[in-house]
């Protein structure tokens, strides 16, 4: 989209798709999944499924493109899950008709915090050993069954950095990594997800009671559009926060988060060879 473009929009915060745009990404994501399990040879696909909206939107994609019978669910509770998120991820597996796992990784979980108890207590590094469980589980089965695994991460996730490095983004492919979260949401209430699950507050539940935007400090409008406009987009900072109504300190907090994730996004650098 141009600047002239942007600045012309009635609603600064929406990024709205039209019907024809989301139809247009269905088939666009549904092939790439097709593809993608193809290109390895793969027998299907292995889905976490949190009761949130990305892992259900990503499982209604699959079952779309490899049907009810080639994709897995695996719905692995922690103490830090809400029991309702818990019983929604069993629920989306059911109402897809999908082979699904209730696996329990609290146990798994202890075992690391019985070697290392001084961590245990730290919730940002306990939370990420449940993350990081639930792809090694996740590999587990797919080695096994000769499946690829399946990520859930969206564009405003990548971008930003919200997500535990080698932990839920440990994944062959990201289906919806190209759509900002307002788009998965608007994606998801096109394909018939239900409508308390499109509402759904966002959390990673690494701990109870977190909520991704309370942690990022923005809502997802807001940090959708800064990213849309600015980060991507053609706009500046001033005009940025001009049109969005956002304050300057918003958009250094996104770019600070882009720029801080660098590392997240690309392979363990090593030093050039050296040629003696
Ligand atoms: N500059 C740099 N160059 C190379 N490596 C660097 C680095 N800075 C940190 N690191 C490494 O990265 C580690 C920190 O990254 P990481 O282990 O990911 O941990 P961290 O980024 O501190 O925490 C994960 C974040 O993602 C959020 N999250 C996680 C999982 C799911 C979701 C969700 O939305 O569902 C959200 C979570 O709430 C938290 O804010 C450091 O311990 C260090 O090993
Ligand atoms: N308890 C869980 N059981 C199985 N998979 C999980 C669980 N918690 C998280 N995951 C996996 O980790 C992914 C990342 O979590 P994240 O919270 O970003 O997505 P979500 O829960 O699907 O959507 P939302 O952002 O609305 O919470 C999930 O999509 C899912 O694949
Ligand atoms: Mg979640």
């Amino acid at each position: 989209m141009s600047e002239a473009d942007i600045l012309s929009a009635d609603a600064p915060l929406d990024l709205r798709l039209s019907d024809e745009e989301l139809e247009a990404h269905r088939e666009h994501i549904t092939s790439f999944i097709a593809d993608t399990v193809e290109a390895a040879g793969a027998e299907g696909a292995v889905i976490g499924l949190s009761g949130g909206i990305d892992s259900t939107l990503t499982a209604f994609l699959a079952v779309e493109a490899l049907g009810k019978e080639n994709v897995h669910g695996l719905v692995m509770p922690s103490v830090a899950n809400a029991e309702d998120m818990m019983s929604d991820a069993e629920g989306v597996a059911q109402q897809l008709e999908i082979a699904y796992d209730v696996v329990e990784i609290q146990p798994i979980a202890e075992a690391f915090f019985d070697v290392f108890p001084e961590a245990a207590d730290d919730r940002m590094a306990a939370g990420n050993v449940y993350v990081r469980t639930r792809g090694v589980l996740n590999y587990f089965v797919a080695n096994h069954e000769n499946r690829i695994v399946l990520g859930t991460g969206n564009r405003a996730e990548a971008m930003t950095g919200y997500f535990t490095k080698y932990g839920d983004q440990a994944v062959d492919c990201n289906p919806i990594g190209n759509l900002y979260k307002q788009q998965v949401r608007q994606l998801a209430a096109h394909v018939g997800v239900p409508e308390d699950l499109v509402m759904q507050t966002p959390s990673a539940e690494m701990w109870s009671g977190q909520t991704d935007e309370a942690e990022l400090g923005l809502t997802y409008d807001v940090l959708d559009a800064i990213l849309a406009l600015h980060v991507d987009g053609p706009l500046t900072k001033s005009v940025t926060s001009r049109h969005l109504g956002v304050t300057a300190e918003q958009i250094d907090r996104v770019v600070e988060l882009v720029e801080r994730s660098e590392h997240k996004r690309s392979m363990p650098p090593a030093p050039d060879a050296l040629s003696l």
